[in-house]
């Protein structure tokens, strides 16, 4: 403080800001115990800044019992929410219930169609409500009582809406005012009902969402074998066997644009179906209690007359209906390509601004919205047709058959026996004397309750009718969350044709290589005809294409033999696609290829992935803070140089100056954007380092690296024990691998394999095709050529000198 204060101010401002900067990279280096008291807090707890800090940066904790706790800042203190993994043998024993459906649908209008009844069962059952004692299930009965309660109490208010006018009529003062008090009591468990029955039902939506939502999580965010994110829109492993004959599919693999399903259509589906039940129930049960009701007034004829506009109803209804489920899913579908399309835009900004492309993107975007437009256009108008006749039948004819029917018991019957007419509505409290007020009185209350009961019926025809209509879009959606759910099953992990045990501990473990292994691209697209998109009769379209690349490929490295393999070949050979077969994300095309894959393997693309979250995470992706914090690692060096630490690593990737520049190790950024091209591609082997994989394949993720940086680079991976394959077109890359793999890439899938600066060539095929395996000997013979001329130029310098001293003389 002493030395602060002699300071002149500019000079102790910066000092404070060194200061501070100082402590903001710290904050993060949360001691493990600190760590470990905040991971038996209990929640509630009052946070610290640097334990704000942590619970902000680490975000899930691995609990014993293999579930996780999200730890959650709420108002400075902690919050837990615990979250179990959907078991993985439930998982796996719902998939019979997911078989692929053909999506023939046009045919169909959807409604109580074997295969939505099917789907909506199994979405229902299997994911939605999964048991009778699941909370879901409790939240339905809740709202079933409440439902039931809200009919039963409408019933008693149209009766004692009878009985007040009734007793106005009589001029019956106490009777009114009784009436009136039992009105006002009447109101509060009705209210109170109301507001339960649309709070559970918004519960039971969210609820149901977060299930869907969790399950399919699981499903579509699988590690290796499944990787399902990966394969789904590339169709690869859906169904195909060893031999590369593609078997039907039915509409696996066509899923695009996976996140409209994940995200709108859950959404849709869960507020859906929470509503259909409520929308379905309470009708259905007004329909029945007040008909039954009714009929108790109305005699045998007047409850014909209802049935029979019950059945015009329907009837005329069916038969005007569009098919709003069809409508409804391409919709959500053409919803999806002009999200996908925004998207699309906001990550490619800046390449599109290069080129300007502006123009040519808000022609694309305006095409997709139009789509959409048009198509939400064309499901207005049919709707015209259909909203008329429905308001027409409910409003209208129902109001008419409403008046009818009343008229039924007063006019009908009033002839032959009218007191006993009256005094058959439980109601009623007639007595037997035959005053004609009495009669008037008497008559007023049935009239007042069944006008009443048959508003409330038409209103309930009227959301039946609204709800069939619900039915259908649900349908439509239904249909689309079942296609991504039995896609997902579908989507099969690809076979490697090998036994190669990928657990660890296993000696074979430490070998990487392909036996006889034919490579192709995957077999499977799919595309939306579009012509039909306005058509109501949109159809999927597969494209089915498959060529192999390279041919009877074999090729192996040992860990620990200081073998090391550079790929090599022209553009669009089929180089990566060798990396994707050696990962496991392709399978081989042909029968007899095997693969081994170690488990230990890191493969760095050539486009560096920059996940959302902190500096450190951009380092230990894919690990997560809780996973750091069990390795033996430091951020900073550790006094007497213990452990690992992040700082060397970015220093051995030259990128030590990156947490003071970018304010810290825990400062969030969109890394895509604040990193430059070399920076990310160096911070993807800062992440190699971190890992230390056994086996890296490295494809072309130094191509932006300054070649004295990306050489140490290599350097410091082999000196790590790294065994590396290493894809790229840069020869001065060869010395650091024992051999070298040329792609021909001519059609015939030829290859050659040679070890770097031996004159033999390892492989038959290699052999027969020598001169491929001499152009890269001719490389390296080339490269000495010249470091020995370069080792002359010291002499030719100093003759020049020498030559120059003379001529001046
Ligand atoms: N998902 C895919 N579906 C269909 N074909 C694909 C797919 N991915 C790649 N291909 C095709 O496979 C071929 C080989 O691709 P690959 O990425 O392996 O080329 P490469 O040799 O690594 O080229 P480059 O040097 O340009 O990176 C290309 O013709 C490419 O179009």
């Amino acid at each position: 403080m002493a030395v602060l204060s002699t300071l002149r101010p500019s000079n102790r401002l910066l000092q404070i800001i060194f200061i501070l900067l100082i402590l903001r990279t710290r904050l993060i280096t949360l001691p493990k115990d600190s760590f470990e008291r905040l991971r038996n807090a209990t929640a509630g707890k009052r946070l610290s800044a640097a334990e704000l800090t942590a619970v902000l940066q680490q975000i899930y904790i691995k609990e014993r019992d293999g579930s996780k706790t999200l730890l959650a800042p709420y108002r400075n203190r902690l919050a837990k929410v615990s979250i179990h993994e959907i078991a993985a043998d439930i998982l796996a024993s719902n998939a019979k219930h997911f078989p692929l459906q053909s999506s023939d649908s046009k045919k169909s209008k959807g409604l109580l169609d074997p295969k939505f009844v099917r789907a909506l069962r199994a979405l229902l059952f299997h994911i939605a409500i999964p048991s009778l004692k699941s909370k879901e299930a409790f939240i339905l009965a809740v709202h079933s009582f409440f439902l039931v309660a809200r009919t039963v109490l409408s019933v008693a208010v149209a009766r004692l809406d009878g009985i007040i006018v009734r007793d106005l009529v009589r001029a019956d003062a106490r009777g009114f005012l009784r009436g009136l008090g039992l009105w006002f009591a009447l109101a509060v468990p009705s209210t109170y009902t109301n507001v339960m029955i649309k709070h559970l039902q918004s519960t039971l939506a969210l609820r149901i969402r977060t299930r869907l939502t969790r399950y399919i999580h699981d499903l579509y965010l699988s590690n290796y074998p499944d990787l399902r994110y990966y394969r789904l829109g590339l169709g690869v492993g859906v169904k195909r066997d060893l031999s590369g004959e593609e078997q039907d599919t039915g509409n696996a693999g066509s899923i695009e644009g996976v996140d409209q399903y994940i995200t709108a259509d859950i959404e849709a589906w869960a507020e859906g179906v929470s509503g259909l039940y409520g929308n379905l129930m309470k009708p259905t049960l007004d329909l029945v209690l007040f008909t039954s009701q009714l009929s108790r007034s109305l005699g045998l004829r007047g409850t014909i007359l209802l049935f029979g506009t019950y059945y015009a109803t329907v009837r005329i209804l069916k038969a005007v209906t569009p098919a709003f489920g069809k409508l409804s899913a391409v919709e959500a579908k053409l919803e999806g390509d002009y999200r996908a399309g925004m998207g699309r835009l906001g990550r490619e900004g800046e390449e599109i601004a290069f080129y300007d492309g502006g123009a040519r993107e808000r022609d694309i975007l305006t095409r997709a919205y139009m789509n959409l437009i048009r198509h939400v256009n064309f499901v207005y108008k049919i709707r015209i047709a259909y909203e008329w006749t429905e308001d027409y039948v409910i409003k209208y004819l129902w109001s008419a058959a409403g008046y009818g029917l009343i008229a039924v018991p007063l006019l009908f019957t009033r002839r032959r026996r009218p007191a006993a007419q009256f005094g058959s509505n439980p109601g009623s409290s007639l007595s037997a004397s035959s005053d004609g007020n009495e009669v008037i009185a008497s008559r007023t209350e049935t009239y007042i309750s069944n006008r009443r009961l048959l508003l409330s019926l038409a209103d309930a025809g009227g959301r039946l009718m609204y709800a069939y209509k619900d039915v259908l879009e649900l349908a439509g959606v239904t249909e689309r969350l079942y296609s991504l759910v039995s896609s997902l099953y579908a989507v099969k992990p690809v076979s490697t044709g090998s036994n190669f045990p990928s657990s660890s501990g296993d000696v074979t473990n430490d070998i990487i290589g392909l036996e006889h292994v034919d490579i192709g691209t995957p077999a499977q697209g799919t595309s939306l005809n579009e012509s039909h998109i306005l058509s109501d009769s949109a159809e999927f379209v597969h494209v089915k294409s498959q060529s192999v690349l390279i041919r009877d490929l074999s090729l192996w490295l040992r860990e620990g033999s200081g073998e090391h393999l550079m790929i090599t070949g022209s553009n669009g050979v089929g180089k990566t696609a060798i990396a994707r077969v050696l990962a496991g994300l392709w399978g081989p095309s042909n029968e007899n290829g095997k693969v081994f894959r170690p488990q230990s393997l890191m493969v760095v693309p050539q486009r560096v992935y920059m996940p959302v979250g902190t500096l450190l995470d951009q380092v230990i992706y894919p690990d997560s803070y809780a996973d750091f914090l069990e390795k033996d690692m430091s951020i900073e060096p550790r006094e007497g140089g213990l452990g690992n630490n992040i700082r060397d690593i970015l220093e051995s990737v030259f990128l030590s100056y990156l947490p003071e520049r970018e304010g810290g190790w825990s400062t969030r950024k969109e890394w895509r954007d604040v990193l430059s091209g070399g920076e990310k591609q160096r911070m993807a082997m800062a992440r190699v380092f971190y890992h230390r994989p056994k086996f890296a394949i490295l494809d072309e993720c130094t191509s932006a690296v300054s070649s004295d940086v990306e050489g140490r680079m290599y350097q410091h991976a082999r000196s790590l024990g790294i065994t590396l394959i290493t894809i790229s077109l840069r020869p001065s890359l060869m010395k650091y691998h024992t051999q070298v793999l040329n792609v021909l890439g001519d059609d015939t899938g030829r290859w050659t394999l040679a070890h770097i600066g031996q004159d033999a060539v390892l492989t038959p095929m290699a052999e027969a095709e020598g001169d491929e395996g001499e152009l890269w000997l001719g490389f390296n013979k080339e490269i000495a050529s010249l470091e020995r001329t370069l080792k002359k130029v010291d002499g030719w310098d100093k003759r020049l000198k020498e030559l120059n001293t003379l001529l001046k003389m």
